[in-house]
């Protein structure tokens, strides 16, 4: 489980997150939905370890991430809005080299089932990064969370940018990952993808958690205005 308890992060006077209280249990799809500087990354900065709080704490399966990020990093991927990849090596290549940075070593075959679960194409697994769409470099990103072997995925507006049939494929993999057991925390600006591919909404304002559901409880429509009402 993720589980953020009274989570507050302070730059100077300003209050970047405040008192955020959340969990996303494994098989869920958390959106976290805000306006522009709501909060959303400085959250999953803090799960990923890459800033440390002011007060309150984040936890990954029951361990505080600061100061414990060594263990936490190891259960948590991150896809961010574009994932950053060599251009001059090809899909196989860059999820070799991430992979074994991440301490883990495999075959060709295996890489290539990773990239092939990840819904990236077999004739693209040999291709060069460079010719890639950004729909296949999220692909990438996928497969690197997989061969990781994370529970815990982090992903900040990863579809943001992605054609209507990227953004569908990319929903599919997120609902298949979700119904294996893994937990996805998802920061999004599209209100429809939230309700679609999350189990759980949140909307933050100005660093505070002003409105959790679960998407079963709201449709699309009844979110936008919740959103336009609550921002
Ligand atoms: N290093 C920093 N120093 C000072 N202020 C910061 C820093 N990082 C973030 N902030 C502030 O914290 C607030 C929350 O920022 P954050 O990036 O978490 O918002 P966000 O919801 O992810 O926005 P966006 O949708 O634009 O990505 C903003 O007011 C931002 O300016």
């Amino acid at each position: 489980m993720l589980k953020a308890i009274n989570l507050t992060k302070t730059y100077g006077k300003h209050q970047a997150l405040s008192q955020l209280n959340l969990s996303v249990d494994k098989g869920e799809i958390f959106c976290l939905l805000g306006q522009n500087g709501a909060g959303k990354t400085t959250t999953i900065n803090l799960f990923l370890g890459l800033i440390e709080s002011t007060s309150g704490e984040a936890l990954v399966d029951g361990i505080t991430v600061k100061p414990n990020s060594n263990k936490t990093t190891k259960m948590i991927a991150y896809i961010p809005e574009v994932v950053q990849l060599y251009g001059n090596l090809s899909g196989v290549e860059n999820l070799n080299f991430f992979s074994r940075l991440a301490g883990f070593k495999y075959t060709n075959t295996d890489l290539s089932n990773f990239l092939s679960k990840a819904g990236l194409q077999k004739e693209a697994h040999q291709k060069k990064l460079s010719s890639y769409s950004k729909g296949m470099r999220q692909k990438v990103g996928i497969a690197i969370a997989l061969s990781k072997n994370a529970e815990y995925i982090f992903m900040d507006e990863p579809i943001s940018g992605l054609d209507p049939k990227a953004t569908i494929e990319f929903t599919k993999i997120c609902k298949e990952l979700s119904s294996e057991g893994k937990a996805i925390f998802m920061a999004t600006h599209d209100i429809f993808n939230a309700v679609n591919v999350g189990t759980k909404i949140g909307i933050m304002k100005e660093g505070k958690l002003v409105h959790t559901s679960n998407t079963n409880a709201i449709n699309a429509t009844e979110l936008q205005d919740l959103y336009l009402k609550t921002i």
